[in-house]
């Protein structure tokens, strides 16, 4: 079931793990460092929906936050996690309603397996979590990543915001020879917090941070997930310790594709370029997939009826004729997002071309919100401006993801 699952923790590393292992269950994952930037997600949330909040953050603790979800009656599930368990804070956790109360180092004993249970219990039956696409040119990708997966070569998987490139890099580990050894997934975009976030007692330095994640992944895999977006400084630190690893690691990185522009412009460095591009996959977007439109949505059709109890049976000729033109700049995320309104929002059994809501334009204009690197800041500007303030719209028109947006505000200081 597509549920959505969001990770409240300031521990970037460990945020992103869990993340990691949670990804398989095919829920859509948000992370936040902060209760009050998580709101905005929340407030999209239902029963059905999961919440792992860290119990103590810098703008509050997840007593609070249960609170203010009971407030806005919001009844999601919210497994409360801890670096030291006192006896007060599970008492007052479990009065909030949390459904457990874990040490962070039993997340994987403990933590994995209840959701695993909760969501299987919410389920009718076993629908899958992917669609097996069918286009041409995924089709190719697939049967790239299966032919690379099980040599040692680093692998560089180049497409849109949202057409699905971690699902693939995650296929690519699981069906590799190290699919027994560890994997690390390493959200590029937040980095940087490494070094802040990762002991506030004893500060590390990034390349401590950065030598500390290839130590984790001894011997296995390590996820780069957006490239992109890593600071020139994180690169060069990446490459520092990429060349001095005796980790014996692989690379899977994820990259849009704009990368090749950056190698260009000299904003990303061309030796970390080559050095994890030793095999590329390129994931075409949605709009060139032709054949996966209507499939994707009748896939996620199924899928939302499960999770709103409703029994809308297909979409009429006026509906598919307006999918199989739009542009989907936001891709399988854009698609999922406006079938799961679409469901929510039909009355009977057919959806209708008026159910659709689209979030970004269907033909043209939102070519004008791509992002590059030269004129980011003022692209998302004029996107955030487009879109009335509305941040999960801006995000569809610049083709990138919720999070990414997130991260990109704060670093141009874009309110
Ligand atoms: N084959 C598939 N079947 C069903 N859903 C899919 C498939 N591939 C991807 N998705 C869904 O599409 C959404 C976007 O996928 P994903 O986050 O992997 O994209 P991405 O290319 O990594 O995007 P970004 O660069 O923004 O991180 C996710 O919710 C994912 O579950």
């Amino acid at each position: 079931m597509a549920r959505q699952i969001i990770i409240i923790d300031d521990n970037v590393s460990d945020s992103n793990e869990l993340k990691r292992l949670l990804s398989v269950l095919g829920a859509e994952i948000y992370q936040s460092l902060r209760i009050g930037m998580a709101k905005e997600d929340l407030a999209k949330f239902n029963n059905s929906d999961i919440v792992i909040c860290d119990f103590k953050l810098a703008d509050g603790n997840a007593v609070e936050l249960m609170e203010w979800l009971d407030q806005n009656n919001i009844g999601c599930s919210v497994f409360v996690i801890t670096d030291v368990e006192t006896v007060a804070d599970a008492v007052a956790a479990f009065r909030a309603g949390a459904k457990d109360y874990i040490n962070r180092r039993l997340i994987r004993e403990l933590l994995i397996p209840k959701i695993k249970v909760l969501i299987g219990k919410n389920s009718d039956d076993n629908f899958p979590l992917l669609f097996s696409r069918k286009s041409d040119g995924c089709l190719r990708a697939y049967s790239a990543a299966h032919a690379v997966a099980p040599t040692n070569l680093n692998v560089l998987i180049i497409g849109e915001s949202g057409v699905g490139k971690e699902p693939l890099a995650q296929e690519i580990y699981d069906v590799s020879m190290k699919s027994n050894k560890p994997c690390v997934l390493l959200d590029c975009g937040t980095l940087h917090y490494l070094a802040q976030n990762h002991n506030a007692k004893q500060p590390m330095t990034l390349l401590d941070a950065v030598a500390t994640q290839f130590r984790k992944a001894h011997e296995g895999t390590i996820i780069l997930d957006n490239v992109q977006l890593l600071s020139q400084d994180m690169q060069s630190i990446i490459l520092h310790v990429l060349a001095n690893s005796k980790h014996d690691i692989r690379i899977i990185a994820t990259a849009s594709p704009d990368i090749t522009d950056m190698v260009i412009e000299g904003s990303f460095l061309s030796a970390l370029f080559y050095k994890i591009k030793e095999f590329t996959i390129t994931l075409p977007p949605l709009r060139k997939c032709q054949e996966d439109i209507m499939l994707l949505a009748d896939f996620y059709l199924r899928n939302y009826n499960q999770e709103f109890r409703k029994k809308v049976k297909r979409f009429d000729a006026s509906a598919q004729r307006e999918m199989r033109a739009h542009s989907w700049s936001g891709n399988i995320r854009e698609l999922k997002h406006v079938v799961r309104v679409a469901v929510l929002k039909s009355r009977g059994e057919i959806i209708t071309s008026k159910e659709l809501d689209f979030d970004t334009p269907t033909t043209g204009a939102h070519v004008q919100f791509k992002l590059k690197a030269s004129d980011e800041k003022s692209k998302i500007t004029a996107a955030i401006a487009y879109a009335n303030g509305n941040l999960t719209k801006a995000a569809s028109l610049l083709g990138i993801s919720h999070r990414t947006l997130w991260e990109k505000r704060k670093k141009y200081g874009i309110a």
